[in-house]
C-alpha cells in the first residue's frame, strides 16, 4: 500500500489530502501538523476550517484511510510520498523583509524529513514557493541524506477557498514539475499515478522543475492582475458615468478575454495573492528586471488605492466625518463561503473607519469576534504564520462591536457597508433595515450584490463600486 504524507494540515493540506484519501482507498494517508488545536480540530466534529463538501468527505474517510495526527516524524518517516505543504509567509524582517517569501517552515520541514528517513522519498513541495526552491531543498536533503535518496517534485496548488473541494475535484490542470533524469520521470509517474485515479490524463501537465514553480506565481499574478485592472476600470467608471458590470460584460464577452474573474470590488484579499506578487517582484528585482518589477508591483498598488478609495468614499459620503457615527460592518471575510480573514480587504476598511474614529458594529455567518479583534490590532504579514505562533487576543477596543446578525449590527448605524458576497445578504429585508436606520442612511456596497435602485427607492443614499454615482454622491467633495 502507498502511503502519503502530508505536514501542514492546514486550508490547502487538509481538503486536498481529505480528497487524494477520498479518490484513492487503496492508498493511506496521514495529516501531520505542529499545531495541536488544529489536528484536534480535524479529529472532531468542529473541522478548523470551513469548507462547503469538505466535512461529507473528511467523515467518509477518517479513520479509515485518513489520519490526522501530531506524530510528525513518525507518520514522515514510514512514508513513500511527503507533501509539504506548511505557511510560506512574507518575510517581515531581514534581507528581501516585506517582499521575499519566508522558507522558514519549508527550510525545518525538510531538514526534519532528512533527519527522520530510512527509505527513498519523493517529496513533494504543494505550499507555493519561489522559483528555485526545489534546488535549495534537494542541497538540505541531500547534505544531509545518509545515503537516502530524494526526487523533489512541484506540484502547486490551484484550489480556491469556498470551492475547494469542488476545485479538487475537478481541476482545470494539475501541474507535476521534476528533473529531467530517469530518477525525475520515476517520481512524477509515481504522483501522476496518484492523481490519474480521478483526473483526466489530458488534465495532468509535467514540466520540469522551475516552470511548475514559477507557473504557480505566475497564475496567481495573473488572476490578481484582472481584478486590479476591472477595479482600475471602476475608478473611471464612476469619474464618467460607465457602469463598471456593463464594461466587464461586454470585455468579458470576448473569448479571448474571457468572463470569469471581473467582478470589481472593494480589493481582492486572501492568504496568497499579495504574498505570491510580492514574492514574484522579489525574485524579479534579484534578477535585475527592475521593469518586470514593477510591473507586477502596481497590481497591488491598485489593489491598496481601492480600499483606500472605499474609505474616502464613505467617510466624504457622510459629511467627510465619521466620528462617532456607527457604521455596520457586513462581512468581513475575505471572500464568501470561507471564515478565512487572511488579508481580507475588511481590515483595511475597518482600519481606515476606526481611524476617522467611526464606532463599527460587524457582522460576519462565519468569522468569531475573536478573530476580527485579531485580525485588527495584527501587525501586517503576521497573520500567515501558523496561528498558534500568531499574537494572543488583542486589547479591548471601546469602537468595535462583533453582532450575530445583520439586523442587529444596522440597527441605529448612519451607514452599512457590504464587504463580503455572502448569499444570505443578497436577501436581506432592506425596507427593515432602513427603517431602524439614522437618516439619511447609506449603503456602501464593495462587492455589487445589492440592487441599488430597489434601494434608492426605499430611501437609501447607494454607493456601488464603478457605477454611476448617487445625485448625493456627485455633490459630495471629490475623493483620491
Ligand atoms: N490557502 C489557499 O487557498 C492556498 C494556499 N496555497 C499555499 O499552500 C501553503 C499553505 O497554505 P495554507 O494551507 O493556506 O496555510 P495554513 O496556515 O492554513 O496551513 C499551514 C500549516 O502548516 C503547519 N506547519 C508549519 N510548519 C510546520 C512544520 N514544520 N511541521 C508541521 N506543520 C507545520 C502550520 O501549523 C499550519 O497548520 C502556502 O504556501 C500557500 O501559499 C496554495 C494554494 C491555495
Ligand atoms: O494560491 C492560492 O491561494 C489561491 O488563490 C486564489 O484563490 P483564493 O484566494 O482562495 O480565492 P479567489 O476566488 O481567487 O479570490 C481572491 C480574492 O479576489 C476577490 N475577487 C475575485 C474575483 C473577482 O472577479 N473579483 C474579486 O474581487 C475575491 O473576493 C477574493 O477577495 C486563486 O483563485 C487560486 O487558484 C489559488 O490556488
Amino acid at each position: 500500500m502507498v502511503k502519503i504524507c502530508c505536514i501542514g494540515a492546514g486550508y490547502v493540506g487538509g481538503p486536498t489530502m481529505a480528497v487524494i484519501a477520498f479518490k484513492c482507498p487503496a492508498i493511506e494517508v496521514a495529516v501531520v501538523d505542529i499545531s495541536v488545536a488544529r489536528i484536534a480540530a480535524w479529529n472532531s466534529d468542529q473541522l478548523p476550517i470551513y469548507e462547503p463538501g469538505l466535512e461529507d468527505i473528511v467523515t467518509q474517510c477518517r479513520g479509515k484511510n485518513l489520519f490526522f495526527s501530531t506524530e510528525v516524524e513518525k507518520n514522515v518517516s514510514e512514508a513513500d510520498i511527503i507533501f509539504v505543504s506548511v505557511n510560506t509567509p512574507t518575510k517581515t524582517r531581514g534581507l528581501g523583509a516585506g517582499k521575499a517569501a519566508d522558507l522558514t517552515y519549508w527550510e525545518s520541514a525538510a531538514r526534519m524529513i532528512a533527519d527522520v528517513s530510512k527509505n527513498d522519498k519523493i517529496v513533494v513541495e504543494k505550499s507555493t514557493v519561489p522559483v528555485k526552491t526545489a534546488e535549495a531543498i534537494e542541497k538540505i536533503l541531500t547534505h544531509n541524506s545518509n545515503g537516502i535518496k530524494y526526487q523533489i517534485l512541484s506540484n502547486p496548488e490551484f484550489l480556491a477557498e469556498g470551492t475547494a473541494i469542488q476545485d479538487l475535484f475537478n481541476p482545470d490542470r494539475v501541474l507535476i514539475g521534476g528533473r529531467e533524469t530517469p530518477g525525475g520521470q520515476k517520481a512524477i509517474q509515481a504522483l501522476k499515478e496518484v492523481y490519474a485515479h480521478w483526473v483526466p490524463e489530458d488534465r495532468i501537465i509535467c514540466t520540469n522543475l522551475w516552470s511548475a514553480e514559477l507557473s504557480k506565481l505566475a497564475a496567481n499574478a495573473f488572476l490578481a492582475q484582472r481584478i486590479s485592472s476591472v477595479n482600475a476600470m471602476s475608478a473611471l467608471c464612476e469619474a464618467t458615468g460607465a457602469d463598471v458590470t456593463q464594461v466587464s460584460h461586454a470585455v468579458g464577452k470576448d473569448t479571448r478575454v474571457g468572463s470569469k474573474f471581473l467582478n470589481a470590488s472593494v480589493g481582492f484579499g486572501g492568504s496568497c495573492f499579495q504574498k505570491d506578487i510580492l514574492s514574484l517582484v522579489y525574485i524579479c528585482e534579484c534578477n535585475g528586471l527592475k521593469e518586470v518589477a514593477n510591473y507586477w508591483k502596481q497590481v497591488i498598488q491598485v489593489n491598496d488605492y481601492q480600499k483606500n478609495r472605499f474609505v474616502n468614499r464613505v467617510v466624504s459620503s457622510m459629511f467627510n466625518t465619521v466620528s462617532g457615527k456607527k457604521i455596520a460592518i457586513l462581512g468581513f471575510a475575505f471572500k464568501k463561503d470561507t471564515g478565512d480573514t487572511r488579508e481580507t480587504p475588511a481590515i483595511d476598511v475597518c482600519k481606515g473607519l476606526l481611524g476617522d474614529n467611526a464606532n463599527l458594529s460587524i457582522y460576519d455567518p462565519q468569522v468569531t469576534e475573536d478573530q476580527i479583534r485579531k485580525d485588527l490590532s495584527m501587525k501586517k504579514f503576521d497573520w500567515d504564520n501558523p496561528i498558534h505562533l500568531q499574537p494572543m487576543s488583542p486589547t479591548v477596543m471601546k469602537q468595535l462591536n462583533v453582532v450575530w446578525d445583520a439586523y442587529a449590527a444596522t440597527k441605529g448605524a448612519h451607514g452599512l457597508c457590504l464587504l463580503t458576497e455572502w448569499d444570505e445578504f443578497k436577501t436581506l429585508d432592506f425596507k427593515k433595515i432602513y427603517d431602524n436606520m439614522q437618516k439619511p442612511a447609506f449603503v456602501f456596497d464593495g462587492r455589487n450584490i445589492v440592487d441599488e435602485q430597489k434601494l434608492r427607492e426605499i430611501g437609501f443614499i447607494v454607493y456601488s463600486i464603478g457605477k454611476p454615482l448617487d445625485g448625493w454622491l456627485k455633490d459630495m467633495p471629490a475623493v483620491a
